[in-house]
């Protein structure tokens, strides 16, 4: 079994309940409601600003032309592809660019980004890869499912984040990612597999918390 299918296999549960959240399935039936979706869009614009940093990271600790190509191309279509749909949903909310990116990050979304970057920094490029797949990989699992749902793609305001996250474009750059881990894992020592298995567990349970705090608005002590 690939190193990437061992990975996903453990996190099963987790990955799970991830589906089947009541955010996600929400957005599939088009019951979730809009202060919810908002709140969500918010924290993940501030989530993505990090996300991309990881990516860039990911250039750094790379050892070859091609990946720092492929790295640079995630930054590029996370700041420029993936956030331009953050920012149109915002401008339907009558939120500003400016006013994303200057909010205040959640708990979670400031535990999950500093996670990542964290494991990113004082790891290798294989701990970059492990921190960032269950994001990439999870949302494109999800996004296909939502997919399948009779007229979810066509709903008037989660139709446009189903096909983002459904597209061959979204699913080659997931793809990329789950083939980098298993290329970065092949013989790599138990205990660095150990390490890595660690930190996908995380931040699959982080993306867990993520549709937790967007479906309760959980923000600081004190914070509305
Ligand atoms: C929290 C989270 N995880 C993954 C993705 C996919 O990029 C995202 N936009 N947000």
């Amino acid at each position: 079994m690939k190193f990437s299918e061992q990975l996903r296999e453990k996190c099963l549960p987790i990955w799970r309940q991830n589906h089947q959240h009541p955010f996600v399935t929400g957005m599939g039936n088009g019951t979730l409601q809009a202060d919810k979706f908002r709140f969500y869009m918010v924290q993940d614009y501030l989530y993505l600003i990090q996300y991309a940093k990881v990516f860039a990271l990911g250039a750094v600790k790379a050892d070859d032309l091609a990946t720092m190509g492929k790295f640079a191309a995630l930054l590029d279509g996370t700041l420029n592809e993936e956030m331009a749909l953050h920012r149109q949903y915002a401008a339907r909310f009558g939120i500003t660019g400016e006013e994303l990116e200057a909010a205040q990050a959640s708990p979670v979304t400031l535990a999950y980004t500093h996670y990542m970057l964290h494991a990113a920094q004082n790891g290798t490029l294989a701990d970059v890869v492990a921190a960032v797949l269950p994001c990439a990989w999870s949302y494109w699992e999800i996004g296909k499912e939502l997919n399948q749902i009779p007229g979810a793609a066509e709903h008037e305001l989660y139709g446009e984040w189903i096909k983002m996250y459904s597209s061959d474009e979204f699913g080659q750059l997931a793809q990329w990612c789950i083939d980098l881990m298993d290329e970065q894992a092949e013989g790599k020592s138990e205990r660095e597999r150990a390490r890595l298995e660690e930190i996908f567990l995380n931040t699959t349970r982080f993306e867990y918390l993520f549709w937790d705090m967007a479906y309760n608005g959980e923000m600081w002590p004190g914070d509305a």
